[in-house]
């Protein structure tokens, strides 16, 4: 195991810890997990509680090297344990997300015994320790009942609205057998009737839905991108298998805010019959802040580039770091791109691979020959691709980008939404569909680039300019980047002294350090 400094104290320091509450953070180790839950230590770290952050040692370095808004140097309580990458996660070949995502599954498995030397070694040493773990690393942290002093906390990653669609799935369609079994008060048809009728009577954030139409919501409900259309059967099975681990929490931690997912997370503590359901988000800092130390860390050039545009007037386009768009659909978007002659910045890239990227030059580039002929010479000064690792949280916060196209993983859509950037989805799997009518349909600060049912077609390159256009330069843009900037205003009041995010995380605290 990698080396975690806060372990070897002085009899003074044990004292002294015996009586604190110390945080250990378990993330599933890729990108779109560990950042929430390295963001979540920034937080926690703010109430100068000790925070144990563990992870396959290449999987801290990559968290590490790509976080960015704020200084990780500069918070000296939170500790890195680091633990042997098993010698499946060495295998470079190039294998598919889900065959990806189940390798990472079964290699996380093999860490339920380190991981649990771990926690009794830092059990050892204070009065409380509080784990919050990653949904899918319920199986290997299971033993924590085990552990007297420890209270566990899952943390989801997605939307409260995805993950609350997702139980209802679950309960009605998807397990109902094991539902039934292992949590017989969840399908009561009493309780399945309350939710639909408080699905009904939602008033979906107040600033967004001022006058609830009930018949359009039911049909947001009913037309909501079925899970089996969003996530493979694999990752389905993996997901169940999570639920199988026994009941090991005493309550849920969501990236999100009342401020816009209130209700969701009210049907959420209904439906988990446990009213912990604290909502922390979004964990990503609203003020970006540069990073200090010894070494002097150089603007991103695009950064540089964005200071020379006019307000709004430019879209980011990027994927995150799970979606490899096909040779075909790189041509449309950059022929669409090209015709909508709007300004742009496109995060150039392929999905990680099992190996985690420890340095920067591991960044999965994808090659020019995969761009149209001479297309970045006709798009000089008008686009900017970027095929290194780029701060997207920092582009979104640049008052001169105007839109966003994502595929609306939720780190993305919390970074955009907090920023007040609105968003052209373009969901591709898991949460995203679900995630993607979230943001079009109940917080109206975007629009679809293509229906989810032609999911598998190509998504041409008319499409794509008019997309571009109509977020970029109509009215019905403008309108979707006012209502985005008063969400984000409003996300960013509720995280400062006496706002409710900032209230609910001093309850969590003086909850766990009780
Ligand atoms: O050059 C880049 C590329 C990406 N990012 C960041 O990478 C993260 C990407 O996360 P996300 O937008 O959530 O996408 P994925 O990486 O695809 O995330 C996975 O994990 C998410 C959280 O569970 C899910 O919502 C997604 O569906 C799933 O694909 C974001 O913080 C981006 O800011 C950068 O900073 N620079």
């Amino acid at each position: 195991m990698g080396g975690c400094a806060s372990l070897d104290q002085s009899h003074d320091q044990n004292d002294f810890l015996e009586k604190q509450v110390a945080v250990v953070m378990v993330p599933f180790p890729v990108q779109g997990h560990l950042n929430q839950l390295l963001h979540l230590s920034r937080l926690l770290s703010s109430y100068n509680l000790p925070i144990h952050y563990i992870g396959f040692e290449d999987h801290i370095k990559q968290a590490k090297l790509r976080v960015h808004g704020w200084d990780l140097n500069a918070r000296s309580t939170i500790y890195f344990q680091e633990l042997p990458v098993p010698p499946s996660l060495n295998i470079s070949s190039q294998i598919s997300r889900t065959e990806l995502m189940t390798c990472l599954f079964h290699a996380t498995l093999q860490l339920r015994e380190p991981v649990f030397t771990f926690l009794k070694e830092v059990s050892a040493k204070y009065r409380r320790v509080v784990i919050i773990y990653d949904s899918l690393m319920t199986c290997t942290v299971q033993d924590v009942c085990l552990i007297p002093n420890m209270e566990a906390y899952c943390f989801h990653s997605s939307s409260a609205f995805n993950t609350y669609s997702f139980i209802w799935d679950a309960i009605t369609k998807l397990f109902p057998a094991y539902v039934k079994t292992n949590h017989p008060t969840m399908v009561s048809e009493r309780l399945l009737k309350s939710f639909m009728k408080a699905f009904a009577n939602l008033k979906v954030s107040s600033l967004m839905f001022s006058s609830p139409n009930i018949r359009r919501k039911m049909k947001i409900l009913k037309n909501l991108p079925s899970i089996e259309s969003s996530y493979p059967p694999e990752i389905l099975e993996v997901l169940k298998k999570q639920l199988e681990c026994g009941k090991i929490k005493c309550g849920d931690i969501h990236d999100t805010s009342r401020v816009i997912e209130g209700p969701y997370l009210d049907l959420l503590t209904k439906f988990m019959g446990n009213d912990k359901q604290w909502a922390l988000g979004p964990f990503n800092p609203m003020v970006i802040m540069e990073k200090k130390g010894p070494i002097i860390v150089r603007r991103h050039e695009c950064l540089e580039w964005l200071d020379k545009q006019a307000p709004n007037s430019v879209i980011l386009i990027s994927f995150g770091t799970s979606v490899s768009l096909s040779h075909d659909q790189i041509n449309e978007l950059a022929i669409g791109l090209e015709r909508s002659q709007q300004k742009f910045i496109w995060l150039l890239r392929t999905a990680d691979d099992r190996k985690a990227n420890a340095s920067t030059e591991e960044n999965n580039v994808l090659v020019e020959a995969q761009l149209p002929e001479g297309f970045e010479k006709r798009i000089e000064g008008r686009g900017i691709i970027v095929k290194d690792w780029a701060p997207q949280l920092e582009i979104l916060a640049h008052q001169s980008t105007g839109g966003f196209m994502s595929h609306c993983g939720w780190n993305s859509c919390m970074e955009s939404i907090t920023m007040g950037v609105p968003i052209a989805a373009w969901p591709m799997q898991v949460d995203q569909p679900r995630n993607a009518v979230l943001i079009t349909e109940v917080l109206r600060i975007g629009l679809n680039v293509r229906k989810w049912d032609s999911k598998d077609n190509l998504a041409s390159s008319m499409t794509i300019e008019n997309v571009v256009k109509r977020l970029m330069t109509s009215l019905e843009g403008d309108d979707m980047r006012k209502n985005a900037k008063l969400l984000g205003n409003a996300i960013k009041e509720s995280m400062v002294d006496g706002g409710a995010t900032r209230k609910e995380l001093d309850t969590f605290i003086a909850h766990i350090r009780r």
